[in-house]
């Protein structure tokens, strides 16, 4: 996982009143985060920070890009918009310097990523919360986007609304998004969620959910050669080695399971005799090395 940004010791405050006090957390590329705490933890207070709309007043946030191209939707879209989509699209394209045929050709992409072909030409005054939302999720995309924050996405949809906006940001994922929210509870995004942070007296706990736990292989092998395994092995992976009577040497090693294929690719290579291959987990592999 590559990271996209990391937080260190952020600090704010707001007039004397301490929000969050040395918060420390990593944002991994793309993976979609949820922001969850109760009301007046904070959320939107970090949100903006992230998106440099605010600054902390002590630490920094960190990024592995240059230019990191943020996009931002504010928790309170406007209520009455009397535009269509693409009317509305295009002024907030002008708005932001976008050249007119750059700018159309990107409102036609994101009226089909969205499915909202068939309304672009209707007045929005007449959209539900969530046809808005989503709108307001496209003109913080117009530009090319790394990171889209979005503050309470889910507040206000219904359920079915809520489900579809899931699907939407799941699309967006895939196509190498990165995505940060806040929410009220995890559940609401569960399915979704790779990485919760929970603010909670005025600290982040990061929760990374799509990690999974390592699995190991332990494999014997006889090889003629001891020097061959140093370029194949990391010492930590080799358990043990003794001296068989025939010249050669019997060798335990543990080795991550998605490296073992090409491993024994290369000790046959090396004309070793496969033994024993076997899996173990995690706790087995701490046990055996204590
Ligand atoms: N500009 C500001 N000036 C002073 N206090 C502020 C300002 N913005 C936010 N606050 C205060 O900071 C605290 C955190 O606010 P924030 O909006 O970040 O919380 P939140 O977790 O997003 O809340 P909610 O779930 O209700 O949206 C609150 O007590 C809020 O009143």
């Amino acid at each position: 996982m590559n990271i996209l940004l990391d937080a260190r010791n952020i600090t704010k405050q707001y007039r004397g009143t301490s929000i969050l006090e040395n918060v420390s957390f990593t944002i991994y590329d793309n993976q979609i985060i949820a922001i969850v705490g109760k009301n007046g933890s904070g959320k939107s207070t970090l949100l903006k920070m992230i998106a440099g709309l605010i600054t902390p007043d002590n630490g920094s946030f960190m990024s592995s890009k240059q230019a990191l191209n943020i996009g931002y939707v504010p928790e309170v879209a406007p209520s009455t918009i009397l535009f269509t989509p693409k009317e509305y699209l295009q002024h907030m394209g002008r708005i932001r310097g976008m050249a007119k045929q750059k700018l159309l050709s990107r409102i036609n992409d994101l009226l089909i990523l969205f499915h909202l072909e068939d309304v672009q030409d209707t007045r929005m005054t007449h959209f539900s919360k969530g046809m808005k939302q989503k709108i307001m999720i496209m003109q913080a995309m117009l530009n090319e986007t790394d990171l889209l924050i979005l503050d309470e996405p889910l507040s206000g949809l219904d359920l079915q609304t809520q489900n579809d906006l899931e699907e939407t940001l799941k699309t967006l994922k895939q196509q190498g998004m990165t995505i940060i929210l806040s929410c009220h509870e995890t559940k609401l995004l569960e399915h979704v969620v790779d990485t919760i942070l929970m603010i909670h007296h005025k600290e982040v706990m990061q929760t990374d959910l799509s990690v999974t736990p390592t699995t190991y292989n332990q494999l014997i092998f006889e090889i003629s050669n001891i020097t061959y395994i140093k370029d194949l092995l990391h010492v930590t992976e080799i358990q043990q080695q003794s001296p068989l009577a025939n010249g050669f040497y019997e060798v335990i090693v543990h080795i991550q399971a998605q490296r073992t294929d090409h491993l024994l690719q290369q000790l046959l290579d090396k004309n070793a005799s496969i033994k024993q291959l076997i899996p173990i987990n995690d706790k087995e592999k701490f046990i055996q090395h204590d």
